[in-house]
């Protein structure tokens, strides 16, 4: 067994930390080849689809990758923008937020970074730098509130798969889920509020998560219970009765059953049964996505519409609001404690100057500013 060459050491240099806000992954570019790339390292993912390797091999190179990679390419045409994708962009600038409110809480020796499950940046070229920079404690944070085999169980192999070849493995703290935490509901509460209080409410609150294959429930992945208990928390601090709120799943891939109820098909019932407007909540995704820009607040709008619906609400995701900022920051601290998080003088000159910028209060205006 040979392991990667290990950076110089030094006696005496200050180690550091770090938080690795890891999200699912998205293509470089709305084109076919780019989607394609992205799909094929996705979908290979034997968490992701649990069928023999052979046959799933056969599947997607002759029927998915051709046909697929030019219509998904055409829908994040109509999300990306100047930016680049809208799921990196927020996981990025949640990163970067992040970071200035740990400084400003004091935790100023940790280094926040994003990385990407598939694509880039990926967690091995973001595991590598941070070695590079001396980082020996690594916190995980996967952008997912509930965990399912298929998203934050796949971030563990790959985070494991990367150390493996390692020689001087980091202390590791990996945040399994956050689906029941204050700090995520609260923030889900006030952008429901700050909705309504701009736009009125709804006659239901749909709250539509990504779906997984049923067959993954029976086999034991909690993703399902979790869902519905984010629901109950969130209802309850609405104050919205069980009549009031629904809980559907949405992104369906191929032909076998998902968890249900389905989200379009739930839509379009509702508005056939009269009523005439719904407002939908994605509280699965942390950041607005492909899944829910055009899946959800431009297909199922339409749906809901085409069936009779008169008003279709879509609420948008956290992704930077301040208070969501504020929850990341909390669901962090309880998993940063017992490490040092305070940089010494020594610490602080040895940072990177873009790291002591970014640890500093300037961010904390930004922040404030949100
Ligand atoms: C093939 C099976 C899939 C499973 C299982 C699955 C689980 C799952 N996914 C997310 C979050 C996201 N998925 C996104 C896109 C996306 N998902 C699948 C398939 C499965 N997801 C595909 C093929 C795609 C690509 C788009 C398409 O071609 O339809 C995204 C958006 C990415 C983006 O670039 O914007 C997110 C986010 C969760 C949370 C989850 C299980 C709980
Ligand atoms: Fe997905
Ligand atoms: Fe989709």
């Amino acid at each position: 067994m040979s392991f990667r060459k290990e950076p110089p050491f030094t006696h005496g240099t200050p180690t550091r930390n770090a938080v690795v806000l890891v999200n699912l992954g998205t293509p470089d570019a709305p084109t076919t080849p780019a989607v394609r790339r992205y799909l094929k390292e996705f979908l290979s993912d034997p968490r992701v689809v649990e069928i023999p390797r052979a046959i799933w091999w056969l599947i997607l190179h002759l029927i998915i990758l051709p046909f697929r990679s030019n219509k998904s390419a055409a829908k994040y045409a109509t999300i990306w923008t100047k930016e680049g994708s809208p799921l990196k962009v927020h996981t990025q600038k949640q990163a970067i937020l992040l970071r200035g409110l740990l400084g400003q809480r004091g935790h100023d020796s940790v280094n926040v970074v994003m990385a990407m499950r598939y694509g880039s940046p990926s967690l091995p070229e973001v595991l590598d730098q941070l070695k590079a920079e001396n980082c020996d404690r690594i916190a995980i944070l996967p952008a997912y509130p509930q965990y399912s085999g298929t998203t934050t169980g796949s971030i563990s192999d790959a985070v494991f798969a990367h150390y493996a070849g390692v020689r001087n493995v980091p202390e590791l703290r990996m945040i399994k889920h956050y689906h029941d935490h204050d700090g995520y509901i609260d923030a889900l509460r006030d952008t429901v509020l700050a909705h309504w209080k701009i736009n009125g409410r709804g006659d239901k609150l749909v709250m539509s998560f990504h779906g997984v294959p049923k067959r993954t429930l029976m086999l034991g992945d909690p993703y399902h219970c979790e869902c519905h208990k984010t629901a109950r928390l969130l209802a309850a601090k609405l104050g919205l009765s069980s009549e009031q709120y629904l809980v559907t799943f949405q992104s369906r891939f191929g032909k076998a059953e998902w968890l249900q109820p389905y989200t379009a098909p739930t839509l379009v019932q509702m508005a056939k049964d009269g009523l005439k407007r719904v407002d939908l909540i994605c509280p699965g995704f942390t950041s607005d996505c492909l899944e829910t820009l055009e899946e959800i607040a431009m297909e199922a709008k339409h749906d809901f519409e085409a069936a009779g619906g008169r008003e279709f609400h879509y609420i948008p995701c956290l992704n930077e609001s301040p208070t969501w900022i504020a929850g990341l920051a909390d669901i962090t601290e309880q998993h940063l404690l017992g490490w040092d998080t305070k940089a010494t003088p020594a610490q602080r000159a040895a940072q990177p100057r873009s790291a002591q910028a970014e640890a500093s209060t300037p961010r904390g205006r930004e922040i404030d500013r949100l």
